[in-house]
């Protein structure tokens, strides 16, 4: 399966770009500024979550419009057709619509899997385990749609604890109860989830080549009981501690996705630019791999030959052809895809128009 025509309408500089027959390879090159990234952005949309910039609606919406956008994308089998839009009647709303039909944002899931690595991940490893977990938590949306409904429950239900716990007042024994229980509930499945796909990722990457790749090995670092009764009874043993610290300080988000460079075994943070690029690349393979191949897999990578030798480039080349994945790269040059050029549609993108090379 795959995604073979986008169009984005308003699109931030795109007022109005159409990109046909887009299976395989597609390259995007163009100047800086151009809008390449804008295009990996839009298609970022596509998946469920706050896409690629985590921009707002309002912000993306292309200056010259009308303040609102919208952004197609059809698919082989049929005219699936997925459709993301905002309105100036409601700025900062997304709406999405399937095969014509209003559906939830998670819906989406169900039929593309889109994932993407930027040149502001560069540093994911090194920066905070918020965006960590956030990395983490993309991944696991992709191939199970219900786990944002479990996140947003367990955000939920901790705002309000951290709220009561830092409210002068005694707060209403009853109240934390309830809101435990909830936490217990939803954190130890939003633990499980992560621990889980990060051991099917660990598995994956162990089959990839060693070379010229750097493989880093995966483990979800968390103090998180895995029983919803412990993690229940430790939040409610944990209530004056807590109290005094103003926020909650057991559950997953406080874990943290923990990542080493095996063959040095090295904290991933350690490692050069490149090598953390590596690792990051043989992480969303191994995802790519897990994801059905009955939907269309879609892997947005920006900027990616920028850190690469011509050696990894290469390799890179060969295991994105093997992963069955459609896939977006942008590059202000096209000598780095001159490996990939006679597999791939290039797209010659100049202040916000596309043309096909
Ligand atoms: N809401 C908007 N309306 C119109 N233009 C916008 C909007 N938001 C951003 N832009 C423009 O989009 C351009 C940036 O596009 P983009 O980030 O896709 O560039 P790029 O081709 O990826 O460049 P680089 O190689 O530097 O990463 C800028 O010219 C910016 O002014």
């Amino acid at each position: 399966m795959a995604l073979t025509r986008l169009t984005l309408r308003d699109f931030r500089n795109h007022a109005a770009t159409r990109l046909e027959d887009t299976r395989g390879f597609n390259v995007l090159v163009g100047e800086n500024g151009a809008g390449k990234t804008n295009v990996l952005e839009a298609i970022s949309l596509l998946a469920p979550g706050k896409g690629l910039r985590r921009a707002a609606a309002a912000e993306m919406a292309g200056r010259s419009g009308d303040g609102s956008f919208a952004v197609t994308a059809e698919m082989e089998h049929g005219d699936v057709a997925l459709a993301t839009a905002t309105t100036p009647a409601a700025p900062n709303s997304r709406s999405v619509r399937i095969n014509g039909a209003a559906g939830p944002a998670t819906r989406l899931a169900d039929w593309l899997s889109v994932t993407w690595l930027t040149p502001a991940m560069d540093r994911l490893f090194a920066e905070s385990p918020g965006d960590r977990r956030r990395f983490l938590d993309r991944l696991v949306l992709a191939l199970r749609p219900d786990h944002a409904r479990t996140a947003t429950r367990y955000e939920t239900a901790l705002r309000e604890r951290n709220r009561l716990l830092a409210d002068p007042a005694d707060p209403d024994p009853a109240w934390l109860d309830a809101l435990e229980a909830q936490l217990a509930e939803n954190g130890a499945a939003l633990a499980d989830a992560r621990r889980a796909l990060v051991a099917d990722l660990a598995r994956e990457i162990a089959t990839q080549p060693e070379a010229p790749f750097a493989r880093p090995a995966l483990a979800y670092a968390s103090e998180t009981p895995a029983d919803p009764d412990a993690l229940r009874r430790s939040l409610r043993e944990g209530r004056r501690r807590d109290r005094a610290a103003g926020r909650t300080l057991t559950g997953p988000h406080r874990d943290d996705l923990a990542v080493t460079l095996a063959a040095k075994n090295a904290p991933a943070a350690d490692c050069s630019t490149g090598e953390q690029k590596a690792m990051l690349i043989a992480i969303v393979l191994a995802h790519a791999a897990l994801t059905s191949a009955e939907r269309p897999r879609l892997l947005l990578l920006d900027e990616i030959a920028a850190h690469l030798d011509p050696v990894r480039r290469a390799a890179l080349y060969e295991r994105l052809a093997a992963s069955g994945a459609q896939v977006w790269m942008t590059g202000t040059e096209l000598a780095p895809f001159a490996e990939i050029e006679s597999q791939a549609a290039v797209w010659k993108v100049a202040d916000g128009i596309v043309e096909r090379v």
